[in-house]
This record gives C-alpha cells, structure tokens and sequence, in this order.
C-alpha cells in the first residue's frame, strides 16, 4: 500500500500520463509481453495519453525522432541492467555488455566480421544457401503441400548463421532433423522478454531452473550447440570463415585485447537470434506485403527481370545495389513489419559523472528511470510515416517523395536501432534479404494460396487491439524482443524456361 501511495503520489514520474497499473506495477508490460504483445500495447497507450508515457513504476517510452537521437546515440547513456537477464555465461556478449570499453573492444572484432568487405567473402557461403533456398521452392511447387514462406525463411535464416557463427552446416533447409531449433531459440527469446519488462521477476533467477527443465527435456537446441562447438573446436583455427577464426587469435591473448573461449561461444550463439531470426521475419513479412499488393508485386518483379539476364547473374554488387524499388520494398517491410519490435530499454550510465541533468527531447529523467522508444510504434507514427498501415515502397524512393520527407522518414527509421549499440549485422541483413527476394521473384511467379491458409499471417486469435492487432493490410508479429510470425502461404509457380538452372544444379 505504502508503495502503491509513493508511485502515484511523490515518485518523480508521477505526473506522467499512462495505464494506470502501469504507474504502480510492472505487472503490466510484464502481462503484454507474455501475451507478445507490448509492441501492440505500447502504440495503443501512446494513441490514448502522450508521445511520453509511464509504462512502468520506472519507466518512461517516448514515441519521437528526437528522442531516438537523444537516446541512443548518447554517451550518457548505457544499456539498461535489465538486459543482464540475459546473461548465460559468465562474461556477457555483444549483445549484453553493458561496460562501454569492454562493448567497443567486442564491436572492433565482431564488426571487422560482419563489415561490407567481409561479408564480401562470406557471399560465396551465403549464394549457396540462398540456391538452396530457390531448390527447395522448386521441389515444393511440385507437391501438393502450401508452401509457408515463414518457415522457408527462418530454415534459411539459421542455416546461413550456422555457417558465420560456427562454421557449421545446419541443414535446416533440407533436413528436418534439427528443424524444431528455430522454434526453440525463440521460446528462450519469448522468457528473456518477459524477464526484461519485469526486473523483478528476474531477480527471483528463474532463468537457470528453465535452463535445467530445458536440459532434464533434451532440448536440442543444447545437443546442438555442443555439438557444432565441438566440431568448431576439432577444425584448424583458419579453416572456415566463420566468427571462431576470426576470434581464435584473441583467445587469452597477452596484449589486453582478449577473449575467452566461452566468450566467443556466447557471442556465436547470439549469432542466432541477431542474424537469424531478424532477417527471417523481414523476408517472411515482404513476401506477405507483395502477395497483397498487385502493384508493388508486379513493379519489384519487373525491375528483377529487367535487371538481371539470369539467376545465376544475381549477386552482391552494384547491379543488385541500383535495384531501388527492391531497396524500397525491404526498407517499407522492416518498416511496417520491425524484426525488434519493441522498446529496447536504456539507463543513464553509471559512470557518467556529468553533474547537468539528462534531458530527453526535452524530458528531466531523474537517474534510476529507465527509458527508450517503442520501435513498432515509431514506425507507425502518422507524424512520420503518413498513413502507416499502408504498404508503399514508393514513399521511400526520391522519384516519388520529396527530399524533405524522406529525411524525416530516414531519421524516424530504427529497425536496426541507432548509434554505437545499433546493429552491427546491416550490410549482412541487407545482402541475404535482397538475395533471396530477388532470385525467388527471378525464378518464380508468386501468387497467396486461397482458402483459410490465405489468412494466416494477418490473422491474430485475441487481438482487441484497434491500433494494431487483427488488420487485414498487416503482417502480425508477435513480440518475443525478435518475433514470431506464420505465414504467408503461397503458390509459387517456376517460370517458364527459366527454372532450368535449378534442375541442373
Ligand atoms: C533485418 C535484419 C536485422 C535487424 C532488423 C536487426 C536489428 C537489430 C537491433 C534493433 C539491434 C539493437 C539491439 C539492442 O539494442 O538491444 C541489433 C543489434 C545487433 N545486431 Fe542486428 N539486426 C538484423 C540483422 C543482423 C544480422 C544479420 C546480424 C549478424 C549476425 C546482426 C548482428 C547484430 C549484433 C552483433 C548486434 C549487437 C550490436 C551491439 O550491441 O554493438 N544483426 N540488431
């Protein structure tokens, strides 16, 4: 009671608007993000009080492009603690370290890994999968089975960062032995969400009890990782190009530049969630906003087969890169449809011994408070992205919309977050998402399979949520801080003479 009184009447965040169980418990994200809905929630609240709402006793979202910047592009500010549930080993990952050197050490070695020239080399590996890919639409367009393009996309997804993280060929595309891990890696991703809404709930440290349940059932994600650890650690350090030898040579290394070994396991397996399932959710939801929209469809299809004189010509480089309208479409579904949907909590830092308040677009936020932006409510902000639930490449293109807007759109667009903790994966999720469109839409002729396996993907059981949930135009995700998606289920029909390269691969 005493402290349901203080959160309402003297703690420093009391006059900001918001749900009232919100002002006085966490049990209110804590609710929405095991329902895997924040992200929903979040809008809705910002539509009923304010662009700046109290969505916890000690929590503050802001929904405003100034409040982006001021965040996380910010040496003030440090990830929140809360991202510590994630923690599994140890030494934290890239993903989890909260120290600022420490973060800056891991990012100069992980980003050399996943930079534009790297990945360079790594497209050979990539190519191949993305062949598979293609392989695989073509086998499947001759059964009668419905083709989902949710799990073509997240087999892939794990199968070309098996090969970055561990050097390790997963075949998930082809062999449904280990399929269910993709499934796995997300139930995980689901119980840290719900941890990070909840530090309380955290601190109870359920995590090593559902770590143990996991083990005592066998999961085997487990058996996996130790066996593609294993197999890591019986190849010559050189032998692949994948994160192990681009890290051995730190391994307990003199010259304060080093890395343990279970260090670099840690950052391979968050390899999965980072690079897997972020790009799989993109492909999936682009697949569903061409499969509704007959314009787009048939522009993005025309400027493929304009562009290239084969399948096979279709690979990293500039003809790729000078495919606007492609570029378009994937920055309008990472967009609307955000691989991280939800708000990716901050803190003042510990170390930051500036003795002038922090200020927020405009906000005091009193030390202690934690903070961000709701990236799904951002991108659906009429502020900056006029009629939002409308699937429109063109507004991204300078033929079709002015310099101006595009410039508020541009830094209104945070699907990969911004500043020093944003994502260091964007030249790789780039690369695999354009190669898999676009050999899928070279290939083959696309069409929604009818029936009631054409609803699934925007279709939510229990929605109730007018500013999201349950629209028709949409591809619903589900919050799990990546998502979890289905659907859409396609007719993919090979294109006349064309798919002849793929018979004889
Ligand atoms: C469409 C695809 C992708 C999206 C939308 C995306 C989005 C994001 C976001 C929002 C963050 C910030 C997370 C936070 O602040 O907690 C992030 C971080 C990160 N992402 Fe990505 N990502 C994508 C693909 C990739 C890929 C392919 C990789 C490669 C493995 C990758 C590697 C990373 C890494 C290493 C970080 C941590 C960066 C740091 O803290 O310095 N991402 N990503």
């Amino acid at each position: 009671m005493i402290r349901t009184g203080y959160r309402l009447l003297l703690h420093p965040l009391k006059n900001y608007p918001g749900p009232q169980l919100a002002k006085i418990s966490d049990t209110y994200s804590t609710y929405h993000s095991a329902k895997k809905s924040l992200h929903l929630a979040t809008r809705q609240a910002h539509i009923e009080y304010s662009p700046v709402i109290r969505l916890g006793p000690n929590k503050l979202v802001f929904n405003t492009v100034e409040a982006l910047h001021d965040i996380y592009d910010n040496d003030r500010v440090d990830k929140a603690r809360t991202y510590l549930v994630s923690l599994f080993t140890p030494h934290p990952n890239i993903f989890n370290v909260i120290d600022k050197n420490r973060h800056r050490l891991k990012r100069k070695l992980i980003g050399r890994l996943l930079s534009e020239s790297s990945m360079k080399k790594f497209e050979p590996i990539m190519l191949e999968q993305v062949g598979i890919f293609v392989q695989q639409l073509l086998t499947l367009s001759r059964g009668s089975a419905p083709i989902n393009m949710s799990d073509r996309s997240k087999y892939i997804g794990a199968d070309v960062v098996g090969h970055l993280a561990f050097g390790y060929d997963l075949k998930l595309q082809t062999d449904p032995t280990h399929q269910n891990i993709a499934w796995e890696f997300k139930t995980g991703n689901h119980r840290l969400n719900v941890y990070m809404q909840s530090p309380s709930l955290a601190m109870l440290r359920l995590e090593p009890i559902a770590q143990l349940i996991n083990l005592m059932q066998k999961k085997s994600y487990l058996r996996l990782l130790q066996e593609m650890i294993k197999a890591g650690l019986k190849e010559e350090k050189h032998a692949k190009y994948d994160l192990y030898s681009h890290l051995a040579d730190y391994v307990d290394s003199p010259d304060g530049e080093n890395l343990s070994l279970s260090e670099i396991w840690s950052e391979a397996l968050f390899f999965f969630p980072a690079g897997g399932e972020t790009v799989t959710t993109g492909i999936a939801a682009l697949f569903f906003y061409l499969s509704r929209s007959a314009t787009s469809y048939e522009k993005l299809k025309t400027e493929i087969r304009s562009a290239f004189t084969s399948g096979t010509e279709i690979k990293g480089g500039p003809q790729l890169a000078g495919c606007q309208y492609l570029c378009a479409c994937i920055d309008e579904a990472l967009r609307m449809s955000p691989p991280v949907p939800g708000t990716l909590w901050r803190e003042q830092s510990l170390s930051d011994k500036d003795s002038t308040p922090l200020v927020i677009d405009g906000h005091v936020v009193p030390r202690g408070v934690i903070f961000g932006v709701n990236i799904y409510a951002l991108h659906h902000n009429e502020e900056y992205f006029p009629d939002p639930f409308a699937f429109r490449p063109e507004r991204w293109l300078a033929s079709e919309t002015p310099a101006a807007r595009r410039k508020v759109m541009s830094s209104a667009f945070a699907a990969f977050q911004v500043g020093p903790r944003g994502c260091a994966g964007k030249a790789m999720a780039y690369l695999e998402f354009s190669l898999v469109v676009a050999k899928t839409l070279w290939y083959f002729d696309l069409e929604i399979l009818p029936g009631e396996l054409a609803k699934v993907g925007f279709r939510v059981p229990s929605s109730g949520y007018p500013a999201g949930g349950g629209r028709r135009e949409e591809y619903q995700l589900h919050d799990v801080f990546t998502t979890d998606h289905d659907g859409p289920y396609l007719i993919v029909r090979p294109r006349d003479g064309v798919s002849k390269d793929l018979e004889t691969r």
